[in-house]
């Protein structure tokens, strides 16, 4: 583990501003700490060879006290603000990051360790903010003013804490190394128990159903065990390491210590040198000792940076700077040739996909599960990119435009769809924010959703809905956009056959493109064209032939 990881200045501006801002409060410490001991010194050897009074010194005593407390007030301070800044950056960056690395990205990771990873894991950067990065300027910027310090006075000590003085980071590297592995253990456990938690909750309905329930709480068991004896590990590390450390500057102040006294004795040291260089020489060691202590707080912190920095050093897919995407209203799409394969699967996905889509048409993608029909909206989003072919509007390949500008021209409604707590009506209002209350009972009457009132709420991922119903708001909320392009994932699925038919009726007066995943039969029959995937011959109604430009 680095003691200070470059990239965390690269990617947060609050760390680089803390870290001169440390600096700064380090030299200063320093300063006041030679001070501090020369003082002392000049007064103890005043009392005891001059019988002078201690009361001016007494008073700068307390004002370099005073300055000190004030230095710790300051750096604490900056400290959590800038442990505060730096998280929410990092937070930021990797949520825009996976924004735009896309929902192919997300399904490959975990959802709740990145979720763990964004709460608690970046939470534990607080102490390396707070105590470990202080600590570590200190530890580089007052051992040197230290020593130089007591160099003046006594070569020979001086020269012992040079020589002792680096056996301290020597060792802390040494520890270093073991503890980064046993971070990452104790970080990747945590991830494992939060998946498999939040996995087990998700689950629970399923489990009660089927009798596994309890079956559940020895799978929790372990895996909680997993991470309490990552963590012990972890614990027993530190203060093994701390006590060494200890050990390791006692033994070295003692050197100096006995050193100065037989000097002393000889009279080769007078005792103002004596005390100073006593006072100074654990004031050496402090720094560096501390920085050991923090080191293991901080350790989560950091392997959990490290994480971060995997998220946001996922490249991005190359995408062009365009913004003049042609209008998919008077423009046609095509798909040529098109080739997906997912990351760490062998089979392409989809292989040598040709599609033209006719403004205005009602085309229906069918085929076996498994055979790509999502894989081809994904493509036509952008989501995935093909490692063959191109989808082309307009005579320019998608990917010289940028994704946003893109993505205007559809309206899209997964297997799945996303709905986020609050009323039915906010959540047709995703599509369109500026649509009245007229548009959204509109887009809701089309979506063969009218018996759903706008005002009503949804809960935590539409769990207040039926699935039929959150498919129809998610409809809803497609037909509310203004997108020339509809590409629906089984829209009707979860419908009778009333409102499938109302549905398909309203899909085919509203004059827009549509591209929809089918399965069911009156859904079929309603398409101009059906396409299977995963074949390559294309089913086509007789009026669309000579349209789509095709022989036969
Ligand atoms: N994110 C992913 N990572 C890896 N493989 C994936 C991913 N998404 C889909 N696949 C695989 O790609 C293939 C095509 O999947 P896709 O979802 O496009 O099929 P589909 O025809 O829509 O299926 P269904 O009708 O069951 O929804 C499948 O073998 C699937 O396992």
């Amino acid at each position: 583990m680095k003691p200070l990881d470059p990239r965390l200045l690269r990617r947060a501006k609050a760390a680089r501003v803390f870290l001169v801002g440390s600096v700064v409060i380090g030299v200063a410490t320093g300063f006041f700490i030679v001070v501090q001991a020369v003082l002392l010194a000049h007064a103890i050897a005043g009392v005891v060879l001059r019988g002078d009074g201690v009361g001016r010194v007494a008073w700068l005593l307390v004002g370099v006290v005073v300055a000190r407390a004030v230095l710790v007030w300051v750096q604490e301070v900056v400290a959590q603000r800038a442990a505060a800044a730096v998280k929410s950056t990092l937070r930021r960056q990797v949520l825009e990051h996976s924004l735009k690395l896309g929902p192919a990205w997300l399904s490959g990771e975990r959802s709740s360790a990145l979720t763990t990873l964004l709460t608690k894991g970046l939470d534990d950067l607080d102490p390396y903010f707070a105590r470990y990065l202080p600590q570590l300027v200190l530890a580089a910027t007052v051992p040197a003013g230290v020593v130089g310090w007591m160099a003046t006075g006594d070569l020979i000590a001086a020269g012992t804490v040079v020589v002792t003085l680096p056996l301290i980071p020597v060792f802390m590297a040494l520890v270093g190394w073991a503890t980064q592995a046993h971070s990452r253990r104790r970080q990747h456990a945590l991830a494992v128990l939060a998946h498999h938690f939040s996995d087990v909750v998700a689950g629970l309905p399923t489990l009660k159903l089927f009798g596994r329930a309890k079956g559940q709480v020895r799978a929790v068991r372990e895996v909680t065990d997993r991470h309490r004896v990552a963590s012990m590990k972890s614990l027993r590390l530190a203060f093994l390491s701390s006590f060494v450390l200890e050990l390791l500057a006692s033994i070295s102040v003692a050197l100096v210590a006995v050193g100065v006294g037989l000097r002393l004795i000889d009279g080769k040291l007078g005792l103002e040198t004596a005390l100073l260089v006593l006072i100074l020489a654990p004031e050496a060691y402090l720094p560096l000792r501390q920085v050991g202590a923090h080191f293991h707080a901080s350790a989560d912190g950091v392997a959990a940076s490290e994480e971060v920095f995997r998220v946001l050093e996922t490249p991005l897919p190359e995408r062009g700077e365009r913004t003049d995407v042609p209008d998919l209203r008077v423009t046609p799409l095509h798909l040529h040739d098109v080739t997906v394969r997912y990351p760490g699967r062998d089979e392409p996905a989809l292989d040598g996909f040709d599609l033209d889509l006719w403004p205005g048409e009602v085309v229906a993608l069918a085929g076996p599960s498994g055979a790509g029909k999502s894989t081809v909206l994904a493509a036509v989003l952008g989501f995935v990119l093909p490692e063959r072919g191109m989808v082309i509007a307009g005579g320019s390949a998608a990917d010289e435009f940028t994704p946003e500008h893109w993505r205007r021209q559809f309206a899209w409604v997964p297997q799945r769809p996303g709905l986020r707590t609050g009323t039915i009506a906010d959540n047709i209002r995703l599509g369109h924010p500026d649509a009245t209350d007229a548009d959204v009972l509109r887009a809701l009457a089309d979506a063969g959703a009218a018996e759903l009132a706008p005002t009503q709420q949804v809960g935590e991922s539409g769990q207040l809905l039926s699935g039929g119903q959150r498919r129809r708001v998610a409809l809803a909320r497609a037909l509310v956009t203004e997108a020339p392009v509809l590409l629906l994932d089984e829209p009707t699925a979860g419908l009778d056959a009333e409102a499938e038919a109302e549905v398909v009726s309203h899909l085919r007066r509203s004059g827009r493109t549509v591209l929809l995943v089918a399965h069911r039969p009156a859904l079929l029959a309603a398409a101009d064209r059906v396409v299977e995937v995963g074949q390559t011959s294309l089913g086509l109604r007789p009026s669309l032939r000579s349209r789509a430009g095709v022989a036969g």
